[in-house]
């Protein structure tokens, strides 16, 4: 279980995040929404420990995470972040093996082991294919699957996900994410696609200005005047004819009420 307790983060001297309290339970599927700049991404960036927090608590089953070394969070925390600047030239099954680095001492050499889950991880995300290309040659979307591979090699009880699916095509969004889902690990995703997000996510947190202003199964937040007010949407909301989870329809700004005389 990871658990916040009024956590705030600080960016450049002002506080982005505000007093967040929640709490993600062991395998569950949570996800993080909210408009551009309201915080999610910092929010994670501090549960990921690339920020510290300003103040608040974080608990990883049940130890503050500032006590628990990097290495030991990086055997049970996997994380996909936004932003994976590359200074040097790597091989997809480089990239892939950098996951199970927190399982090596230094300079330990791979096992064969270690080689079978990195084909097994990007098997899963169907990019066997690409084992041997360098990283840089790929499309925005096979390095995110290639991301996810290395999630998956690190085999880490806790994923972190910021926006996993953002330059994926939907068959690889719905792919990634059944694949997620299908690990049983806890999972806590900041996602834009509030549909897919309604479909794969028990749980739902919704930010906005930094502060933590809805947490509830998708039904229980996904509501029109949510969406009016987090997001300056107008929208509707209906139960999916076969899965039964809300499906949002979206109705376009300039022809809002056009058609609902
Ligand atoms: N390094 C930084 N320096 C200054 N301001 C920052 C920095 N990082 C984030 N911020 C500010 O903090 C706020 C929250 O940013 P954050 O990236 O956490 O939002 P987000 O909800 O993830 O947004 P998005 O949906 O656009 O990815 C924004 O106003 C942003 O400008």
């Amino acid at each position: 279980m990871i658990k916040l307790e009024e956590l705030s983060t600080a960016v450049g001297g002002k506080t982005i995040v505000q007093q967040v309290t929640a709490s993600v339970n062991k395998g569950e599927f949570v996800g993080l929404v909210g408009s551009n700049g309201s915080g999610k991404s910092t929010l994670l960036k501090t549960i990921y420990r690339v920020l510290k927090p300003q103040a608040g608590l974080i608990t990883l089953e049940g130890e503050a995470l500032s006590r628990i070394p990097l290495k030991e969070t990086a055997k049970k925390m996997a994380v996909v972040s936004q932003e994976a600047p590359l200074l040097f030239e790597f091989k997809v099954r480089e990239i892939v093996h950098m996951g199970r680095f927190p399982h090596k001492r230094l300079l330990e050499p791979d096992t064969p082991a270690d080689e079978e889950m990195v084909q097994q991880a990007l098997q899963q995300v169907g990019l066997q294919d690409k084992l041997d290309e360098p990283y840089s040659g790929l499309s925005g979307g096979e390095k995110q699957r290639v991301q996810i591979a290395r999630v998956l090699a690190q085999g880490a009880d806790y994923l972190i996900l910021d926006e996993p699916t953002n330059h994926l095509d939907i068959h690889h969004q719905l792919h990634i994410l059944e694949l997620v889902k299908s690990l049983e690990v806890t999972v806590l995703a900041a996602l834009h696609d509030l549909n897919l997000a309604a479909m794969y996510c028990d749980r739902l947190l919704v930010m906005k200005e930094g502060n933590l202003v809805a947490d509830g199964t998708p039904e229980e937040v996904l509501t029109p005047s949510l969406l009016a007010e987090i997001f300056q949407v107008q929208a509707e909301v209906r139960p999916h004819p076969v899965f039964n989870k809300p499906v949002i329809t979206f109705f376009p700004t300039e022809t809002r009420g056009r058609n609902h005389k």
